[in-house]
């Protein structure tokens, strides 16, 4: 039996990593709206948002506004930086100019390919807060922090570090996403998406206060897919899924989406 926490309206969230052109996004975005719609989707019961590269945002911010699709999206990073000399660096303002309501930062593939700190993790989150972005915050165990330091330690740790410099977060989201379980096909349970994720609203009511943590989305990531995001629904911690692979696939994105069909 799934409960929704009236306070937080599941958020299915599309990653599409280094995927899909602006032409492709343009596409993408039509289809899965026009899907949604003819399957009567009820957008103010699971709100649906793609992430999409850079380059791709203006377009799909122009045909969200022009068709006044019920879709959200944001980018996949930010920098800490306001404006300046930072060559290849993509500002909060500017994401904010662009009508992004959400940003994905210190996802498992800049920590480790970029080698983001915790700090600039912080800072990044600082920033987006400034511009009236939602951060998307990823945290996650590699399979070694696992076995060294059990389920909770590394996304607990990172989470603190994360919110370091927030004393007021009026919207953040939150993302659990076990590094093991990313495009590897093996999914955490959904008891361990909850155990992870029931730490994570501990730690937000520890620093941000009992409203924010009661308010707070946060989301599963980690191989979801069809077939097994309705089990992690059921969680009473986790607030929907931050989705890699499988949001590249409109009929199987939007299955996962519609999720609420599956569930008891
Ligand atoms: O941001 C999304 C995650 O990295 C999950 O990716 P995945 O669904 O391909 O495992």
């Amino acid at each position: 039996m799934v409960t929704i926490n009236p306070r937080r309206t599941p958020l299915i969230a599309g990653n599409w990593k280094m995927n899909l052109d602006h032409l492709q996004a343009i596409a993408f975005v039509q289809k899965l709206a026009w899907s949604l719609k003819d399957a009567n989707h009820d957008f103010t019961a699971v709100e649906v948002a793609v992430f999409p590269p850079f380059t791709d945002i203006r377009s799909v911010q122009t045909l969200i506004s022009a068709d006044k699709l019920p879709l959200a999206f944001g980018a996949q990073d930010v920098s800490a930086q306001e404006s300046g000399a930072f060559t290849g660096e993509i500002s909060a303002a500017f994401l904010a100019k662009l009508e992004c309501q959400y940003v994905i930062i210190g996802h498992s593939e800049r920590r480790t390919l970029h080698n983001e700190t915790d700090e600039q993790v912080a800072a990044k989150v600082t920033a987006a807060l400034g511009q009236n972005l939602v951060p998307l915050i990823c945290v996650g165990e590699t399979a070694a922090d696992l076995e060294l330091h059990g389920p909770s330690a590394v996304p607990v740790a990172q989470l603190r570090a994360a919110l370091a410099g927030v004393s007021n977060a009026a919207d953040i989201v939150v993302a659990y996403e076990p590094v093991w379980a990313i495009g590897s096909g093996k999914a955490a349970t959904p008891e361990q998406a909850e155990q992870v994720a029931a730490q994570l609203r501990l730690v937000l009511q520890e620093t941000l206060g009992q409203d924010v943590a009661d308010k707070t989305r946060i989301l599963y990531g980690g191989s979801v897919k069809s077939g097994n995001i309705a089990a992690y629904m059921r969680e009473p911690n986790v607030d929907g899924a931050l989705v890699g692979g499988a949001s590249l696939d409109v009929t199987e994105f939007g299955n996962i989406v519609r999720y609420l069909k599956h569930v008891g």
